[in-house]
């Protein structure tokens, strides 16, 4: 191959080695005659001491697009930093190695929604084939997939996740040993680690493929656009280590990311005529759903001081949680516990907890109907996009979340829980038991969870908001694929990561 990389020219090209973009890659170069090149903005690995937190910590900075995200529908207001991972493994290396699957009722939607190839049945086979459960070796579960999955076994369990369990008994909720096959239920939480370590899809899917001659992996380069001729996509334009360099390829895969994809598209001139024509792009296809009903799950959360010599540093934050269902509903709520939280892991917590190890509860409404949107602000990277998550836009959200909100309440303060915990910090009876003082705090402290989705949405055709088809192609255009958060077209029932990465998994299938 020419040393020069105007020249070379490639079968795949895939735009961001995260999630799913590093599992494309690793799968697609199983093919010795099919010449993959995977570019990746971000560095290669995490460095000390970020990789040695403790389990289920997740890194916020120092690998993360610098982004700031207004809360609301408006850019002004409400605003933090919005950091989703910017080096190889992409979130899943920076995120908190929760291993929980999308449910079944998840997928069902998506093919009754104009996607029939994504049922259940159609995706758990690409479930099964990411992963290695060391739990369960039934039908439902993988055993020769590259992403370790375990829970923590009883006697592991520290003394406020065991309480927890017990809690949530005491409340009614039913216990449930595989939180990745029930649907509701208390239970350990599955994790994606090795030796108490975070095994990203870097770690998972890249690492062994690396050798491949065919295989090339740069990163610390930055996509810029999606080059065209005509409406067929040849090609990408970056930044690597700088350098302007354009690379050739028989077809481009985005998988930059629910922030950063749409972002692509609009550069590339994909996305609402009027739109592109402010950003001074030329237009290549009308697609207005690019960069809207960005999607988030939003959470509250309650942080309590345990009783002396009850957390201990350095232990897994993560080993239980809970789904339940709304009032008399479908699963919509995720409980999720934290213990042993130190202040130096997050220092700006310290004066929140009075400076001590802490426990911390969170409510997740795993089934807004809020969204919001992001967009470029102008013709290249240097521009910064404007996000605005519109979380809690919809009332319903606000209700379910105050919903969330007092089942933290009540799981904090069932006997088994107060038996472990000191005092509970901020949040009172008071503000609780009272719907109007409840409805704002909720509001003031609702956060989102940095699982963006939704910006570039499958479904047909005929579906205007949409932007792919159920084979990830872009509509309109030849050559181009979308495969990463943003084509989910409603918000999952749980974290991300893994389903993710199933979509790359049934991605390099078709794509094979
Ligand atoms: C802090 C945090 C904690 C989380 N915790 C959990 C958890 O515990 N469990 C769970 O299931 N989910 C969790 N998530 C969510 C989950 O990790 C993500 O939803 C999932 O990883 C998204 O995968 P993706 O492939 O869509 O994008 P990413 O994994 O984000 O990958 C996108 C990649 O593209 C690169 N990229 C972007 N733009 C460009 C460009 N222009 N050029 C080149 N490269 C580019 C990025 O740098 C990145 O590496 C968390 C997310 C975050 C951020």
């Amino acid at each position: 191959m020419p040393e020069d990389p105007w020249l070379q020219h490639w079968d795949d090209v895939i735009v961001g080695g995260g999630s799913a973009g590093a599992t494309l890659a690793a799968r697609l170069s199983q093919d010795p005659e099919r010449s993959v090149l995977l570019l990746e903005a971000g560095v290669d690995r995490l460095g000390e001491p970020q990789d040695s937190y403790p389990l289920g910590m997740s890194v916020l900075s120092g690998y993360n697009w610098d982004y700031t995200a207004y809360m609301g529908t408006e850019p002004r207001g409400r605003h933090g930093p919005y950091g989703v991972g910017k080096l190889l493994g992409g979130s899943s290396a920076v995120n908190g190695a929760i291993a929980l699957r999308g449910l079944a009722a998840d997928f069902d939607s998506w093919a009754a929604g104009g996607s029939p190839e994504w049922t259940w049945d159609a995706v758990l086979p690409f479930f099964r084939a990411l992963e290695t459960d060391a739990d369960f070796t039934d039908a439902t579960h993988g055993s020769e997939g590259p992403v370790p999955v375990r829970r923590p076994a009883v006697d592991e369990f520290d003394p406020v996740a065991l309480a927890f369990l017990h809690a949530c008994k005491e409340l009614g909720i039913p216990q449930t040993a595989d939180m990745n096959t029930g649907a509701v239920g208390a239970g350990p939480l599955p994790s994606n680690a090795r030796d108490g370590r975070r095994i990203s899809t870097a770690d998972a899917y890249l690492e062994p493929a690396r050798h491949r001659h065919n295989l090339s992996v740069w990163t610390r380069t930055e996509v810029s656009r999606v080059l065209f001729d005509g409406n067929r996509a040849v090609g990408v334009q970056a930044l690597r280590e700088g350098r302007p360099v354009q690379v050739r390829a028989d077809r481009v895969t985005l998988c930059a990311g629910g922030i950063n994809t749409p972002l692509i598209l609009e550069r590339s001139g994909i996305g609402e005529n009027r739109r592109l024509a402010s950003l001074g792009v030329p237009v290549v296809a009308e697609l207005p759903g690019v960069g809207e009903d960005l999607a988030d799950h939003v959470a509250t959360v309650v942080w309590a001081v345990p009783r002396a010599g009850v957390c201990r540093k350095g232990v897994p934050w993560h080993q239980v949680m809970a789904r339940v269902a709304h009032d008399g509903g479908a699963p919509g709520l995720g409980v999720f516990l934290a213990s042993n939280v130190t202040e130096e892991t997050i220092p700006e917590i310290g004066k929140v907890t009075e400076d001590r190890i802490a426990v911390v509860l969170s409510a997740m409404l795993l089934d807004p109907d809020s969204r919001g949107a992001v967009h470029a602000t102008g013709p290249d990277p240097a521009h910064a996009p404007v996000i605005t998550l519109g979380l809690l836009s919809e009332q319903s959200d606000v209700e379910r979340l105050m919903e969330g909100t007092r089942l933290l309440w009540s799981l904090m303060n069932a006997s088994a829980m107060t038996r472990t915990l000191e005092h509970v910090l901020l949040w009172t009876e008071r503000m609780i038991q009272d719907e109007d003082r409840l409805r704002k705090a909720v509001r003031r402290f609702a956060t989102p969870m940095w699982h963006p989705s939704g910006t570039a949405r499958m479904g047909p055709e005929r579906d205007a908001s949409s932007v792919v088809d159920q084979y990830f192609r872009v509509h309109q255009v030849d050559g181009l694929r979308v495969v990463d958060s943003s084509v989910i077209p409603s918000p999952l029932l749980s974290p991300m990561n893994l389903s993710c990465i199933m979509l790359a998994e049934r991605a390099a299938a078709w794509m094979a």
